[in-house]
């Protein structure tokens, strides 16, 4: 919430693209609770672990990351509780209902299916239920919505390798049920390009490709992103900060980064949104889009992370329409969607200005 309302009101109504929520991250503790009842699945003990005794112990938890991998620990005992097709199209199907109402017209969200075949989910009962969230929110609210398949670090690279082939051999890269990859997980600590030979398949065959990179690790995190998987998007990145030259080229190649402010902070990357490289992103002509990243983890959508930008930042209305202009154009979607997009930004934008 920004403490002017009717900057508030033109923040909550520019629409928005978001490039950068995991689905699994958007599971909630209620639903965590529910589908953990409903699915049989054994939850930590509260007796030793007294943070999984009820929703608000496990919110007053997350309030207290100490790292990525501190996070990482409870998302990944989250997401064990999903198992059934329904299961994984009502997590996304929340998620679409919270994007939309915080205006999102266009969403590209990230899956995690190592981890859900790991525990014996097939791939396909993933990508189903995921898939049917997806048209729904097409369907009820006209948003555009692509699938971004991710690799987690902290697994084989054989295991990644085997889920890509499944994907790449079900067809669903040609058919679109799957638009790109990315990698995500642990950053400090599995080789940097672990994943190349899967990129360099993907990159011959024209699939989109984005990876995280420089949220905890260094900018070399970011290079290895850029040169081993040819990736034409980095998520977080802000470490680029630390680069200049790095910075440059990132400017030059118009790479979009996927900035996650609320999450920085959350997972103690900086102590303040303030800290966040929003202005100096902007002033050095770094291409940026807001968005939230573990909405469930982190205590707010997309439009959290929009307010909070503002809170810290007091941007202007010429910013604003220069990030939303430059998240519509670092999508993965057609031209005349783009172009349809941008009419929407401005005329969002007319209206504020005459009001
Ligand atoms: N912030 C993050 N960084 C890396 N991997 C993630 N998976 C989910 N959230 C993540
Ligand atoms: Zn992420």
């Amino acid at each position: 919430m920004c403490n002017d309302s009717k900057i508030h009101g033109f923040l909550e109504k520019l629409p928005k693209c978001e490039h950068h929520v995991h689905l699994e991250g958007c599971l909630t503790p209620e639903l965590m609770f529910t589908l953990a009842a409903r699915n049989g699945i054994k939850l930590p003990d509260p007796e030793t672990r007294p943070e999984f005794s009820s929703a608000e112990s496990l919110y007053t938890r997350y309030e207290n990351f100490t790292s990525l991998d501190d996070f990482l620990s409870y998302y990944f005992i989250g997401m064990s509780v999903l198992k059934q097709q329904d299961d994984y199209e009502a997590l996304a199907w929340e998620y679409f209902q919270k994007a939309n109402a915080d205006g999102v017209h266009h969403a590209e969200v990230f899956f995690d299916p190592q981890e859900h075949i790991n525990r014996g989910v097939l791939y396909d009962t993933v990508v189903s239920g995921f898939t049917a969230g997806c048209r729904r929110a097409e369907k009820e609210y006209g948003m555009t919505t692509k699938l971004i398949l991710c690799f987690v670090k902290h697994l084989p690279a054989s295991d990644a390798s085997k889920v890509f082939d499944l994907a790449v051999e079900r067809g669903d890269f040609d058919s679109g049920v799957v638009h790109g990859i990315g990698a995500s997980s642990s950053e400090v600590g599995p080789p940097k390009d672990m994943f190349k030979e899967i990129y360099a398949t993907a990159h011959s065959k024209g699939i989109q490709r984005t990876a995280h990179a420089g949220e905890e690790g260094d900018p070399s995190y970011i290079s290895a992103a850029l040169d081993a998987y040819k990736s034409q998007r980095i998520d977080h990145g802000i470490r680029l900060i630390d680069s200049p030259s790095l910075m440059e080229r990132i400017v030059k190649d118009e790479i979009l980064l996927t900035v996650c402010p609320v999450s920085n902070v959350k997972l103690r990357c900086f102590d303040h949104i303030s800290q966040v490289p929003i202005r100096r992103f902007l002033d050095a002509g770094v291409k940026f889009s807001i968005n939230s990243d573990d909405p469930a983890y982190f205590g707010g959508f997309i439009l959290h992370n929009y307010c909070a930008v503002q809170e810290a930042f007091g941007l202007s209305i010429a910013d604003w329409r220069l990030i939303a202009l430059n998240s519509i154009e670092g999508s993965w979607i057609e031209q005349e969607r783009k172009l349809e997009l941008l009419k929407l930004v401005d005329e969002h934008i007319d209206k504020h200005l005459a009001d």
